[in-house]
C-alpha cells in the first residue's frame, strides 16, 4: 500500500498554484494520472521519485516512511528505488542499448527478455542517436524495468509509439507488471489511450 498526502507549491508563469495529493495506492495497481498540461503531473512524479520535495505531507510505501515533512524525513532518491520513465527519455548518449540495461541489472536473462519486450533485440550494440524516437521511447521503458522496481513511473511513455506497438506493449507490460508486483503510474494526456490497462485514474483539474 502506498499513502501519499502531499501539498507543493507550483511556480507557474501566471502565479502560483498548489498540487495537492491526498490518495492511497494499493500495491500491484496501475494508475492513470490524467490532467491538462501545465497542472503538475510531472511534478506529482518527480515528488514520488525524490527528485523534488513538498512543502507539506507524506508518502509511506508498504509502511516505510520515504518522506515526512514534520518529522524532516525525506529518504534519498538512490534508496526509494523507483523506475522512471521521463518525457524526454534522458538516455546516455554514450551507451549502447545493452550498456543501458546492463548498468541497471547483471541479470543476463532479464536483460535478454527485456530486449525482445521492447524489439530492440536486433539493436543492442547502438547508441540512441542510431535510433528512431519510438525506438529511443521503448529502451527508456525497459530501463526504468531493469531494476524490477516496486514502484514504476511513467510520464507518457507512449507518446512515440505507433499504434500497433504500442497495443502489443501495453498487452506485454500489463503481464510484466503483475508477474513483478509493480505499482504503476502512467501519465497520459489521452482520455482513452490506457483503457483496459489501468485500475485507477488520479485526476487533477
Ligand atoms: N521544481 C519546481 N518547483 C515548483 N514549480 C515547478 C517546478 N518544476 C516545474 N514547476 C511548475 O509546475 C507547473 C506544472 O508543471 P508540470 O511539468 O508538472 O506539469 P504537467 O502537468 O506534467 O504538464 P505537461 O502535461 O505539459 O507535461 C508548471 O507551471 C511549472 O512551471
Amino acid at each position: 500500500m502506498i499513502t501519499i498526502a502531499i501539498e507543493k507549491k507550483l511556480n507557474a508563469y501566471h502565479g502560483q498554484q498548489l498540487l495537492q495529493v491526498n490518495r492511497q495506492f494499493e500495491s500491484g495497481s496501475i494508475t492513470k494520472i490524467y490532467g491538462p498540461s501545465g497542472v503538475g503531473k510531472t511534478t506529482f512524479l518527480k515528488v514520488v521519485a525524490g527528485l523534488l520535495m513538498p512543502e507539506k505531507g507524506s508518502i509511506v510505501v508498504d509502511s516505510v516512511t520515504w518522506f515526512n515533512a514534520d518529522a524532516k524525513i525525506n529518504l534519498p532518491a538512490q534508496k526509494r528505488n523507483t523506475g522512471f520513465v521521463f518525457q524526454q527519455y534522458a538516455l546516455f548518449p554514450n551507451m549502447t542499448v545493452r550498456q543501458h540495461l546492463e548498468y541497471a541489472t547483471d541479470d543476463e536473462l532479464w536483460i535478454k527478455r527485456l530486449l525482445l519486450l521492447g524489439k530492440l533485440d536486433a539493436l543492442e550494440q547502438c547508441k540512441p542517436e542510431y535510433l528512431s524516437g519510438g525506438q529511443q521511447q521503448r529502451l527508456a521503458i525497459l530501463r526504468a524495468l531493469a531494476t524490477k522496481p516496486k514502484l514504476l513511473l511513467m510520464d507518457e511513455p507512449f507518446s512515440a509509439l505507433d499504434y500497433k506497438m504500442k497495443t502489443e506493449l501495453i498487452a506485454e507490460l500489463q503481464a510484466l507488471f503483475k508477474e513483478l508486483d509493480t505499482t504503476t503510474f502512467i501519465v497520459s494526456h489521452y482520455p482513452h489511450e490506457l483503457d483496459g490497462l489501468t485500475d485507477e485514474v488520479l485526476s487533477f483539474e
